[in-house]
């Protein structure tokens, strides 16, 4: 039987591969255990991973999410976690970025580690107020399908972040969909407007999709089972069919048909014009939530 070991050079403390960096989250909610699962799954040490936050219960979500993987480390104390950390995940809401970030400065210094944002409206510059100038910072804006490895994630980095760096960003969000180098800070606001924000946009059209259909005399269960399985289906013809998006929309409206008719209604209640009117309020607010931290 041929061997499995690791062809990596192996750090002979811990058994796990040099060139796999030691992560530490703070917060361990949703996105956090999102990240987490993908990156045990994609085979990362789960001991090269610690998670903190002060909640003992989402530390138990944490723990059962991971239930059928081995566990990783966690701690109620950020520094804690931080520290000797080669990544710093900040996972936590944009309100408790502030005190979040005071906590972590020294232990980040310390480390010299790479700290990964993924709050949403917190700038580059705001956290490196309180980080300190040298503070290799990557921004990111991740949405929800990460949970089902299918995510999406933007990433901008500042002008400290080595290449090395840049490639354990792309690993660690690679590990729960694909990933997006964007060329300015500023169009994570436009990011957040898209895709991070975005699976809300698509449940909301599922459910008017479902109560349109109710209306129109289908069962509850009936209805949603077809605009679960449309959504599916449709996304997937997007993303693996053998065309664009205007091409396939216009193989299912046969002239003079029902879709043409749904489609003209659509367009004549400026469906375009609500889809951006709503994504620039949602990068709006991005830019205000921006402003409030400072
Ligand atoms: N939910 C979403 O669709 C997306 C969220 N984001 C961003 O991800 C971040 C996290 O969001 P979620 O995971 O949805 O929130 P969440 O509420 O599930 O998780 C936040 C966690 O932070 C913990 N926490 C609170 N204070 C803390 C402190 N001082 N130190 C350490 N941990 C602390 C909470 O106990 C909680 O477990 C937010 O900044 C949000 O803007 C980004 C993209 C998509
Ligand atoms: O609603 C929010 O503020 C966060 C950021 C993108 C998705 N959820």
């Amino acid at each position: 039987m041929p061997s499995t070991q690791s062809a990596q050079p192996l750090n002979t403390d811990t058994e796990r591969p040099l060139s796999e960096p030691s992560i530490a989250f703070i917060g361990a909610g949703n996105m956090a255990s999102s990240i987490i699962g993908g990156l045990v799954e994609s085979g990362h040490s789960p001991d090269a991973i610690c998670a903190a936050d002060p909640s003992p219960e989402s530390l138990e979500r944490l723990r059962r999410s991971l239930r059928r993987t081995a566990p990783v480390r966690t701690s109620t104390d950020n520094a804690t976690a931080v520290s000797g950390a080669d990544v710093v995940i900040l996972a936590v809401k944009p309100q408790v970025m502030s005190q979040v970030l005071e906590g972590i400065a020294g232990p980040v210094a310390e480390a010299g580690a790479l700290v990964i944002s993924i709050a949403a409206g917190i700038t580059i510059d705001s956290m490196r107020a309180r980080l300190g100038d040298s503070t290799a910072i990557v921004r990111c804006m991740p949405n929800t399908p990460a949970l089902l490895g299918c995510g999406a994630s933007a990433l901008f980095a500042n002008a400290r972040v080595d290449a090395a760096q840049r490639g354990h960003a792309e690993t660690i969000l690679g590990a729960v969909g694909i990933v997006e180098w964007v060329p300015t800070e500023a169009a994570l606001d436009a990011i957040t407007a898209l895709s991070g924000s975005g699976p809300a946009y698509f449940f909301l059209f599922m459910e008017a999709m479902i109560e349109a259909g109710c209306e129109l005399g289908l069962e509850r269960e009936t209805a949603t089972a077809m605009a679960r399985q449309t959504a599916l289906g449709a996304a997937r013809m997007a993303i693996e069919g053998d065309a664009d998006l205007v091409e396939l929309r216009r193989r299912v409206t046969s002239p003079g048909g029902t879709t043409q008719a749904a489609i003209e209604s659509f367009e004549s209640d400026g469906l375009r014009d609500t889809v951006k009117r709503a994504m620039q309020a949602a990068a709006n607010r991005a830019v205000e939530m921006a402003r409030d931290m400072g």
